[in-house]
């Protein structure tokens, strides 16, 4: 998962880009980029690390132009440490495009070669996204056939898109001297939000980005999801057109958003985060209720932040005591989504401190979003320990992770899952804890979906190894496992 945002406006949008990428901070931290149009002259700067170091202001003075776009990176495909493989990325032709990319491609391999024998372009960079800008870029090339540039093209060029490229993506490009493109794969994995603001005699303003959040900020209205399969483009001078591209699309999203990459403050797919969080904790709090003695449990904890509206609820619908026993140094980003199990494993130290007194002689019920290595959860439990705690039940709002996720999280291999190939007794000793007590994968999916009409299945593939795009086979995972980052 990655952040992105494109805007067209009426007036220079740097700064608006660049608020935007703060906003989306908590989707990457590997690196970040802004480009801008300016008329059909592009400017861009990309550089490592989080959006407040990335930029100076000389930096942002040379992004002029009304139109422009950004992304904050989590790595998936390529190297994290690059600052070439930032994004965006840029073709010189046809026009001159450049893109930004949510998802993560399942068939790479087979791009690389096609790309390469068939239509003879040089990939400088072993990541995807760059792939998809290849491919977008040679169909459009096919597509163009006199001087007049016409939406219609890029719309055939997007069809064609879907039907080379396997995988997750939603992606924004601005092509040079016409407009802002953007678009979703045809199951809508990654998230993607249409926003506009009126801007009188002159038109409406445009705005798409990975989160809803961003959109209420800059004060746009939100307009509606682009939907699965769906390309949206949108001219220098503010005029929308929209075309279904993919033959037959499903919404199916990426059930992990609204475990735990997504601010609580959005709304994705028409589905609250924050309200799918409490429903996952009212949920998760029936189990813990049939399988842990009530009466011996003290207190509910939250790890901060993301397990908050969760075991909020937890503690409210058993009627336990709701402590937060663990600090957070707000200074430190989220460990999750660090390139690294060595910089993983030393920042959960470093951000999170337990308050003896909240867990002396207590007997503690934690509640976090999920557990995926276990790098957060084992440290916890050894500093509830340390801190005096006499039993720690450990729960999890999301139930075990077993297999890779191919789709946008950086999660590639099963051998660093800590649930992978274990009996929960066996992770509970793994971790330490007392007690282990996961939600259950019926229970997440009706916890997130309860109420909603436009979303009816969600992608949940490291829960159930059901991968929805149905092209990952169990080679392909083999050759991710043997071959990507961890
Ligand atoms: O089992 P693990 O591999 O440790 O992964 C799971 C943990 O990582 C995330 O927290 P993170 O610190 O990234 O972000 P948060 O502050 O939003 O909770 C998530 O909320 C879990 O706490
Ligand atoms: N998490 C993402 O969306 C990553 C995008 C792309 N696959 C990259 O690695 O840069
Ligand atoms: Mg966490």
């Amino acid at each position: 998962m990655c952040g992105i945002v494109g805007i067209v406006s009426t007036e220079a949008v740097n700064q608006a880009v660049y608020d935007s990428l703060l906003l989306l901070q908590h989707r990457g931290q590997d690196s970040t980029g802004i480009a801008t149009a300016d008329g059909s002259v592009f400017h861009m700067h990309k550089a490592r690390g989080q959006v407040r170091e990335a930029f100076r202001t000389r930096d942002m003075r040379a992004l002029m132009g009304n139109m422009g776009l950004g992304h904050a990176r989590y790595t998936t495909k390529g190297d994290a440490a690059n600052e070439q493989e930032a994004q965006p990325f840029y073709v010189n032709a046809p026009y001159g495009i450049i893109l930004v990319h949510n998802g993560n491609l399942t068939n790479t391999r087979e791009l690389a070669d096609d790309l390469f024998h068939i239509d003879r372009r040089h990939m400088n960079s072993t990541s995807d996204t760059e792939m998809l800008l290849n491919v977008l870029a040679t169909e459009l090339q096919a597509q163009v056939t006199g001087l007049e540039f016409d939406p219609d093209q890029v719309f055939d060029a997007v069809t064609q898109v879907h039907e080379r490229v396997e995988g997750a993506y939603a992606a924004i490009a601005m092509i040079a001297g016409q407009g802002l493109l953007a678009f979703r794969d045809p199951f809508g994995i990654r998230p993607l939000v249409l926003g506009r603001k009126p801007a009188g005699l002159v038109g409406d303003e445009w705005i798409v980005a990975s989160e809803s959040v961003v959109l209420e900020s800059q004060g746009y209205e939100v307009v509606r999801d682009v939907a699965p399969g769906e390309a949206v483009f949108v001219t220098l001078s503010g005029e929308l057109y929209s075309r279904q591209c993919a033959k037959s699309p499903v919404l199916v999203p990426c059930s992990f958003e609204y475990v735990y990459l997504a601010r609580p403050d959005s709304v994705m797919n028409g589905i609250s985060v924050y309200e799918a969080r409490l429903r996952l904790g009212n949920r998760l709090a029936d189990t813990i209720a049939q399988y842990a003695p009530l009466g011996d449990i003290d207190v509910v904890m939250p790890i901060p932040d993301s397990s908050r509206p969760a075991a909020s609820q937890v503690a409210q619908k058993l009627g336990i005591e709701y402590r937060e026993g663990f600090y957070k140094n707000r200074y430190v980003g989220r460990t999750f989504i660090m390139p690294g199990q060595a910089q993983r494993k030393k920042s959960v130290r470093q951000k999170l401190n337990a308050m003896s007194s909240e867990f002396k002689g207590k007997n503690v019920l934690i509640v976090d979003d999920s557990i995926v290595r276990g790098t957060t959860s084992k440290e916890i439990v050894d500093m509830a320990r340390a801190a005096g705690a006499n039993k720690v039940t450990f729960t999890s709002a999301a139930p075990p992770v077993r297999y890779p996720h191919v789709y946008g999280i950086n999660m590639p291999s099963r051998s660093e899952l800590i649930a992978a190939g274990r009996k929960i007794p066996e992770i509970a000793l793994e971790l330490g804890a007392d007690a282990l007590i996961y939600q259950e994968v019926a229970d997440m999916k009706d916890a997130i979906l309860e109420g909603q009409s436009l979303v009816t299945d969600l992608e949940m593939s490291c829960f159930t190894g059901d991968y929805v795009t149905g092209t990952v086979t169990p080679e392909y995972l083999e050759w991710v496992e043997r071959t990507q980052l961890s």
